[in-house]
């Protein structure tokens, strides 16, 4: 199996380097181009045998798996170029959220998916988020989930539901930091506790949390009943962020959902201007 990668910035990078290491796909299997040629160059010095694409066309011919890693601006003319170059055979796959599976199949002739990864695939976990083309056929899904299962859990959902599932997958990482981070400066502001020993306490905290939940078999009920015992401090900490954490989640959502309807809006118009 030959896989494509077009962009290799900070995602398409994370991916090639997570399935290599997870030991999914060797190197000789991999083609890569990008705007920057010295990114795709430094990848091929690193992993030998690795292929560098002086174009995305290039990289793109003999590949059965295309991953399209660049940010949404730049799919119009990516796609462009792809257009009267890709088969009905190959799987095109986008990675970023607002390109929607209906703009893929309208202008390529391939069959087309998106999968959401996330920065936790480089640990080889977190959740990839797996939607798919009317093109694609049983046995293309199964070939898609196999390798993101090499790096995390692949989780099949609807396109509608992208954004408020990728906020969790893919951005969680981002908003549980910002939360630890904060929780760190008050715990050394109050008691003294050493802010980076606070963030190593929260990160292993976060990580077994991540597994009772996963293979410990807790729900997150059962979590808070558990350690919350009877007359103990964890109920009155659970009482303040009841009062003060309610508003946040639906805000954030909110937020969110709002700038990725812009986005969507704002694509929309650019893939009208591609001809299929
Ligand atoms: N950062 C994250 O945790 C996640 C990001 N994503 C999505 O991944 C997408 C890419 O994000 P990043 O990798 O952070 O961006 P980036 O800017 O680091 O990488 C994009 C790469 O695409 C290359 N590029 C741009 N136009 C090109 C073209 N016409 N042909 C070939 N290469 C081209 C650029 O040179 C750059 O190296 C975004 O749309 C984002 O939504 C998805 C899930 C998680
Ligand atoms: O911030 C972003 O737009 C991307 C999408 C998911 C994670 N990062």
């Amino acid at each position: 199996m030959q896989i494509a990668f077009i962009g290799t910035g900070s995602m398409g990078g994370l991916l090639i380097e997570s399935f290599l290491r997870s030991g999914a796909l060797q190197p000789k299997q991999i083609t890569a181009s990008s705007r920057t040629l010295s990114k795709v160059e430094r990848l091929s010095a690193r992993y030998p045998g690795l292929k560098t694409a002086s174009s995305n066309v290039q990289a793109a011919l003999h590949s059965d798996i295309i991953f399209l890693c660049v940010k949404p601006l730049d799919f119009q003319s990516v796609l462009s170029e792809l257009k009267d170059v890709v088969t009905e055979e190959q799987i095109v796959v986008s990675i970023t959220s607002p390109i929607l599976l209906a703009h893929l199949e309208s202008i390529l002739p391939s069959k087309a998916a998106k999968i959401i990864p996330t920065i936790t695939h480089s640990v080889l976990s977190g959740a990839s988020l797996c939607m798919y083309g009317e093109r694609i056929r049983p046995e293309d899904r199964l070939l898609l989930e196999q390798l993101f299962s090499s790096v995390g859990t692949p989780v099949p959902i609807p396109e509608t539901q992208v954004r408020t599932a990728s906020d969790i997958s893919s951005c969680g990482p981002a908003f549980l930091a910002y939360i630890l981070a904060l929780w760190a400066d008050a715990a050394e502001s109050r008691s003294g506790l050493d802010r980076n020993t606070a963030i190593q306490l929260g990160a292993q905290m976060l990580l077994g949390t991540g597994r009772l939940l996963t293979e410990g078999g807790f729900t997150v009920e059962q979590l808070q009943q558990r350690v919350a015992v009877p007359g103990g401090v964890t109920a009155e900490g659970l009482q303040v962020l009841q009062e003060h954490l309610f508003q946040v989640f639906p805000e954030l959502i909110k937020t969110t959902t709002r700038k990725h309807e812009h986005d969507l809006i704002k694509l929309d118009k650019l893939f009208e201007n591609i001809e299929a």
